[in-house]
């Protein structure tokens, strides 16, 4: 049977081949910018309901209209500086994914991963504050970049999530993780989110693991 890594490489090099340019980046980054724009008013908006029927239909020609273009395959991701993903269809930092935050996340030269962001009404859990869920993503994903930062990346075989406090919904939060401990395939990375007031509301421990080929 063919294994986890051995896929994965085959999605890569078939979506490394995509024409994706820059200009038709940043053009597709600012149709995802309003698509989430558009998302957040769904949820927000106060439009009598003769004004959100004819919303919705004109949504839906808008997305004709792209369908009318044709289906091709999600971007690929490049690997920068680093060890930095740039993965433009990533459900955390894909700034050409509209369910994206996006978050964006740099590395320090001694390999934390760190990332400045704020979570509006479209990941709320609790009245007021960020679902758990979302917490643990943005966690994964941050943890999963220090790993690679690390020369050790792998997929997450487990994330030992603890909640201190409830994390803020609509105000600047910030993010850090890096990896302690290399254990053969495995890799321990420490992670945490912390809000306005700089005290933890979410910390974690994950276990990325390098599949075998
Ligand atoms: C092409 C390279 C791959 C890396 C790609 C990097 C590119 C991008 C990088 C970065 C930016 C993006 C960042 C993303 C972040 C988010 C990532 C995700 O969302 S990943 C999706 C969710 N995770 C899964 O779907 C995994 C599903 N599970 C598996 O595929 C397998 O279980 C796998 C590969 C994790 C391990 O399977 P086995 O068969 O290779 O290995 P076994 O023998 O089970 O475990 C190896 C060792 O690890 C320990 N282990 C396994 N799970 C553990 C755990 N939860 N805690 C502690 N140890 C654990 C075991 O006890 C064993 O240890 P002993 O060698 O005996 O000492």
């Amino acid at each position: 049977m063919t294994g986890a890594w051995t896929a994965m490489q085959r999605v890569f090099e078939e979506r490394d081949r995509q024409d994706f340019d820059e200009v038709r980046i940043a053009g597709l980054a600012e149709l995802a910018a309003r698509v989430r724009e558009l998302s957040e008013l769904v949820v927000l908006t106060r439009a009598d309901q003769s004004e959100v029927a004819v919303v919705a239909r004109e949504v839906e020609l808008l997305t004709r209209r792209l369908a009318e273009a044709g289906r091709g395959i999600p971007p690929g991701a490049q690997v920068g500086e680093g060890g930095i993903v740039r993965q433009l269809g990533s459900p955390v930092t894909g700034a050409l994914n509209p369910l994206a935050p996006p978050i964006e996340i740099s590395v320090s030269p001694d390999g934390t991963a760190r990332s400045e962001f704020t979570l509006g009404v479209l990941y709320e859990g609790p009245p007021g504050f960020v679902h758990g869920g979302v917490s643990a993503m943005v966690l994964d994903h941050l943890s999963g970049v220090a790993a690679s930062a690390n020369g050790t990346p792998g997929m997450t075989a487990g994330l030992d999530l603890r909640y201190r406090r409830p994390t803020p919904l609509g105000v600047p939060l910030s993010a850090e993780a890096k990896a302690v401990r290399v254990e053969g395939r495995k890799t321990f990375v420490e992670s945490r989110i912390l809000g306005p007031d700089g005290r933890v509301t979410a910390e974690a421990t994950a276990v990325f693991v390098m599949p075998t080929r």
